[in-house]
């Protein structure tokens, strides 16, 4: 890490929570997160949601098709393709999954519990002991959507009643399965992922550490404020931006970046779903500037990942400069149209030069198209 008052330069992060979508929508998808990131854990809740090895590396090709449309030089940007866990998922699908090599990740959606989530689990220990046994041998990672559906259950209590209904047996039962609390909301989720024993850690979202839950009812509704799991109360965004900050290695960076169509976010039953990756470091440098801890940025976003995951550190660095930042209103997406997190809104830092750092990695000029977006949405 090298900084100044007024710049800081980091190893290149990487994302490692992201939903790039499919079809038209990812060539803008792909080139916001490519222009700051070097590799991004792939959300697999498309529709059909991605349950097999054969689906992920045909999604990573076509993901790879879009980067080359959208001008990315080869090897600047790596997808890292992750399977959707369903009641079905066989423990030789695991070792296929595996030994592909593409595949870092098999992600648990409770049945319902978000957008495209209708395959998920019913019930993770009844139903999928043998693919969670598979994984443990295999040193493959679960992913979790930490949150209850028990209709129930308080929607800002979804997180908390998790850790003791699914989290706590599970950990039990697979004590040295790799687990990623995603999306982490709450202060009980940071002291739950603190203490836990065995292999345990959190991607935390920019938006949670910024916002509180004040944010979704500012002036009005606000939808694009609106994500599962919901923005929660002060007090945990505090927990949340001092794990974040605090250097420990089981917390680090994942955009949960989910773009919707503008139409269905502003919508009498609004999508849930933050569209982040086209400032995610930018959100991430104002998070923690406010409490003074850039020196920890590095840490969380280019180390904790590739350590919790067992991949090499990045090579090549990006650096932000401290400088006013508009975020643009809206972002023109193939036929639609994604408003992005705070549109309109000022920040203090501002990416400096991650295209140029990506492109010098693989010694390709920067291409027209990409340049042209870039000037489009204030980049
Ligand atoms: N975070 C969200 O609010 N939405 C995500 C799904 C998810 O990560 O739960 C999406 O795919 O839109
Ligand atoms: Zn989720
Ligand atoms: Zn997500």
């Amino acid at each position: 890490m090298q900084s100044t008052p007024d710049t800081l330069t980091i190893i290149r992060p990487d994302d490692w929570h992201l939903h790039l979508r499919d079809g038209a929508v990812l060539d803008s998808v792909v080139a916001d997160t490519a222009r700051q990131f070097a590799r991004a854990i792939i959300m697999p809740n498309l529709k059909p949601p991605v349950t097999t090895t054969e689906l992920a590396v045909a999604y990573r090709d076509r993901i790879g098709l879009a980067l080359e449309r959208a001008g990315i030089p080869q090897g600047a940007f790596t997808p890292l393709m992750t399977l959707y866990l369903t009641d079905n998922t066989s423990a030789a699908e695991v070792k296929r999954a595996s030994q592909s090599g593409a595949v870092h990740g098999i992600k648990l959606y409770p049945a319902g519990a978000t957008t495209n989530s209708d395959a998920g689990v019913t019930d993770l220990l009844g139903r999928c002991a043998a693919a969670l046994e598979a994984m443990q041998v295999a040193g493959m990672p679960l992913l979790v959507h930490g949150e209850v559906t028990d209709p129930a259950i308080d929607l800002f209590d979804r997180e908390a009643v998790f850790i003791d209904r699914v989290m706590i047996p599970l950990r039990r039962a697979f004590p040295e399965l790799k687990v990623v609390f995603e999306h982490l909301t709450t202060r009980d989720g940071v002291d739950y992922v603190r203490q836990a024993e065995g292999p345990v850690a959190a991607t935390i979202t920019a938006h949670h550490l910024l916002y509180n839950r004040n944010a979704l009812f500012q002036g009005g509704i606000r939808p694009h404020w609106y994500c599962l799991p919901v923005l929660k109360r002060e007090q945990h965004r505090l927990a949340l931006l001092e794990a974040a900050t605090s250097g420990a290695g089981r917390f680090f960076l994942g955009t949960d970046s989910a773009p919707h169509p503008k139409g269905l976010k502003e919508h009498a039953c609004g999508c849930a779903g933050c569209y982040t990756a086209l400032h995610a470091m930018e959100l991430y440098a104002t998070a923690f500037d406010s409490v003074g801890r850039l020196d920890a940025l590095e840490a969380f976003a280019s180390l904790n990942g590739p350590a919790f995951y067992g991949l090499p550190v990045n090579q090549g660095t990006l650096t932000l400069l401290r400088q006013p930042y508009r975020i643009p209103a809206e972002l023109p997406m193939a036929e639609t149209t994604v408003v992005p997190l705070a549109a309109g809104e000022s920040l203090g830092w501002k990416v400096a030069t991650a295209v140029a750092a990506a492109c010098a990695l693989s010694d390709q000029p920067m291409h027209p198209d990409l340049s042209a977006r870039t000037k489009q949405t204030g980049h």
